[in-house]
Order: structure tokens, then C-alpha cells, then sequence
């Protein structure tokens, strides 16, 4: 393994078989977005695509998404140009165990190393956010962003990109819980003071190893929705919930990748699944990518919805709070834990 790292590599069963490729005969939906920008459009059909996406697999692309490809394209060019930076630079925005922002190269999925380095950032600076895991701590702390010098306006293009795509986050939720037979703006109270979302720019560079390695390992998302803008060397793959494959996600130009997650879950209560997924890397390019995590207020409990309930369908879950399940994840995320990293599960009310 020369120099690798043992830190990377997967244990034997979660490696991923690079070939031969799985032939890709049943593909994640693409579902165009053209009918919200029309005076006259009907989104029934709309809402109807986006539900049955979201029980067949958890994920979709969406295309005539409304956020500008040049918008998009500086983006992607000043997160390129910070990650080009010598490491000592970065360093100066590394994020450490007080501030969770910033610049990182050790992060770890389920305990194994990712092969990536990322850079994250608040979509609201100075959010509030619990000052510990801890559940009987009640303190709260101030979250503040931290900006490279280099390039000198990657700031304000990440401030612009962030509301971009916060309004079709915004877009998508509101179908989703159109699709859920809730009114359009049932969730938005929860986000629209101090949501917690965050962006992040995840660089995978090429790998020495990557039968043994993976750019992110498997895992779900554990905010409201993800909204993920990849570049055309692909590497993300999905668990197909019918027989548990890893399905990879087609690069589409100028495409947003959504994926519920295990917020959707809760509220839905299992209707949607917030479903795994992971990224493998490759030998000769590096690849980039753009999530957006729509996380809500720190203070939201997370429950699922009162009216979707009944005597068939009574509730799978206790309620939780985002903000200590959000700092309790990530808290994991920072290093190698011997407790299994929190998971919605650990919810489950007994049926
Ligand atoms: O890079 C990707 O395609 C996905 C990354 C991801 O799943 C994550 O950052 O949560
Ligand atoms: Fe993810």
C-alpha cells in the first residue's frame, strides 16, 4: 500500500468493486423544474414526480433548477483556486474542535478517514447553536464563519451562491410537503430564523488506492434536504432501496442532485427515507462538489407530522432536538469515536 495512510481503508465489506461498473439499467429521476417559472404552470404533475422520487429512491436531479450557471461557475472556480492554495494557507481557516467551520483534511465517516479535504461555511454567520452534545447542558454558543484571504472574493461569491440556492431549497421543500399533502409552507418556520445550513466545498483529490479508500464513506444526511451540485467526473453513488446496490449518480449538466434526508424521514414518518450514500474516488482526476445542507434552527424538535398520523400509522419516532443532534454528529465527525456515531434509529419508538 506504499504510502498510504491505513486511517483510509474501508474495512474488506464496505469497499467499493470499481469493475466491473453495475450496467445502470434504472437510473436516479431527473425531473425539470421550468413549470415553477411560468405564469400558468400546473405543478401537480410536478409534486407527483417529486413524491414518487422520493419513496422509490430517496433522491432525484432537477433541472431549470432557477440558480445561474455563471453564478454557479465562479463558484466552483473560487472553491477550485482556495483548494490549489499551499496547505499552510488553508490552515490559517482550519476548523477545529470550537469552531466546526472552515477549512478540514481529517474527516472522518464511521470512524475511517475520508479521501477529501473540505472547506464549510454558514449560509446565516454567527448562527446559535448548542455549546455542547451534552443533553443536560442547555448553554448556547455563537457559530461564526471563517474566510480565507485567497481568492480575495470568495466571500461574496459564496454569499451570493448561498442565497441562490437557499431559494430552491426553499422550492423543494415546499414540494415536498405539497407531495406529503401538507400546505407549501409547512416547514418553512423551522428554517426561517437561525437555520443552521451550511455549505461545503468537498475536493476529492485522485487516489493511490481506491479500492481500499472512499471520498466520503456511507452515510445519510441528517438535515431537511441536500442540494448537491457535482462536476462531470462522478464518483457518488446511491443504496438502491430495493436491493441494497451502490447506484451511481450520472454527472448531468447543470443539475442539482437533492436527496431527502433523515429530517424528511422523521416528519414523513418513514414515507420517505433518507438513504445512503457514498463517494468513491479514482486514480487520474480529482473531482469536486457543492452540497448544500438545509438544516433548520437549532431549537426545532423533530418529530413526525401530527396529520399524518392514525391508529395505522402511529408515530415511529420520539422527538428529538436538531441542534444537540447536530453537535453530537458532529463530534464524530472529528475523530475516531467507539460509540456508534448518533443516528435517527436511536429514535425509533418500539411499534
Ligand atoms: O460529493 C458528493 O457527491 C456527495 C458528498 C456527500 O454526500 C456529503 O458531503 O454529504
Ligand atoms: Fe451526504
Amino acid at each position: 500500500m506504499g504510502e498510504v495512510d491505513p486511517g483510509f481503508v474501508q474495512a474488506i465489506d464496505q469497499r467499493p468493486k470499481l469493475k466491473p461498473a453495475i450496467p445502470v439499467d434504472d437510473e436516479i429521476p431527473v425531473i425539470d423544474l421550468s413549470v415553477l417559472s411560468s405564469s400558468h404552470g400546473d405543478t401537480k404533475q410536478l409534486v407527483s414526480e417529486i413524491g414518487h422520487a422520493c419513496q422509490k429512491w430517496g433522491f432525484f436531479q432537477v433541472v431549470n433548477h432557477g440558480v445561474p450557471l455563471e453564478l454557479f461557475q465562479r463558484m466552483e472556480e473560487v472553491g477550485k483556486r482556495f483548494f490549489e492554495l499551499p496547505l499552510e494557507e488553508k490552515k490559517k481557516v482550519k476548523r477545529d474542535m470550537v469552531n466546526a467551520l472552515g477549512y478540514h483534511d481529517g474527516e472522518h465517516t464511521k470512524n475511517v478517514r475520508d479521501w477529501k479535504e473540505v472547506f464549510d461555511f454558514l449560509v446565516e454567520d454567527m448562527t446559535m447553536v448548542p455549546a455542547s452534545h451534552e443533553p443536560d447542558d442547555k448553554e448556547l454558543r455563537i457559530l461564526t464563519n471563517q474566510w480565507p484571504q485567497y481568492p480575495p472574493e470568495f466571500r461574496e461569491v459564496c454569499q451570493e451562491y448561498a442565497r441562490a440556492v437557499e431559494k430552491l431549497a426553499y422550492k423543494l421543500l415546499g414540494l415536498i410537503a405539497l407531495s406529503l399533502d401538507q400546505p407549501e409552507n409547512k416547514f418553512n418556520d423551522f428554517f426561517k430564523d437561525h437555520q443552521t445550513s451550511l455549505i461545503r466545498f468537498n475536493h476529492y483529490p485522485p487516489c493511490p488506492v481506491p479500492h481500499l479508500a472512499l471520498g466520503v464513506g456511507r452515510h445519510k444526511d441528517a438535515g431537511a434536504l441536500t442540494v448537491l451540485a457535482q462536476d462531470d467526473v462522478g464518483g457518488l453513488q446511491v443504496r438502491r432501496k430495493s436491493d441494497g446496490e451502490w447506484i451511481p449518480v450520472t454527472p448531468t449538466p447543470n443539475a442539482y442532485i437533492i436527496n431527502v434526508g433523515d429530517m424528511v424521514q422523521v416528519w414523513s414518518n418513514d414515507k420517505y427515507e433518507s438513504v445512503e450514500h457514498r463517494v468513491v474516488v479514482n486514480s487520474e482526476r480529482e473531482r469536486f462538489s457543492i452540497p448544500f445542507f438545509f438544516f433548520p434552527a437549532h431549537n426545532v424538535m423533530v418529530k413526525p407530522l401530527e396529520e399524518l398520523l392514525n391508529d395505522e400509522n402511529p408515530a415511529k419516532y420520539r422527538e428529538y432536538n436538531w441542534g444537540k443532534f447536530f453537535a453530537t454528529r458532529n463530534r464524530s465527525d472529528f475523530k475516531k469515536l467507539d460509540v456508534e456515531n448518533i443516528q435517527i434509529h436511536h429514535f425509533r419508538l418500539p411499534q
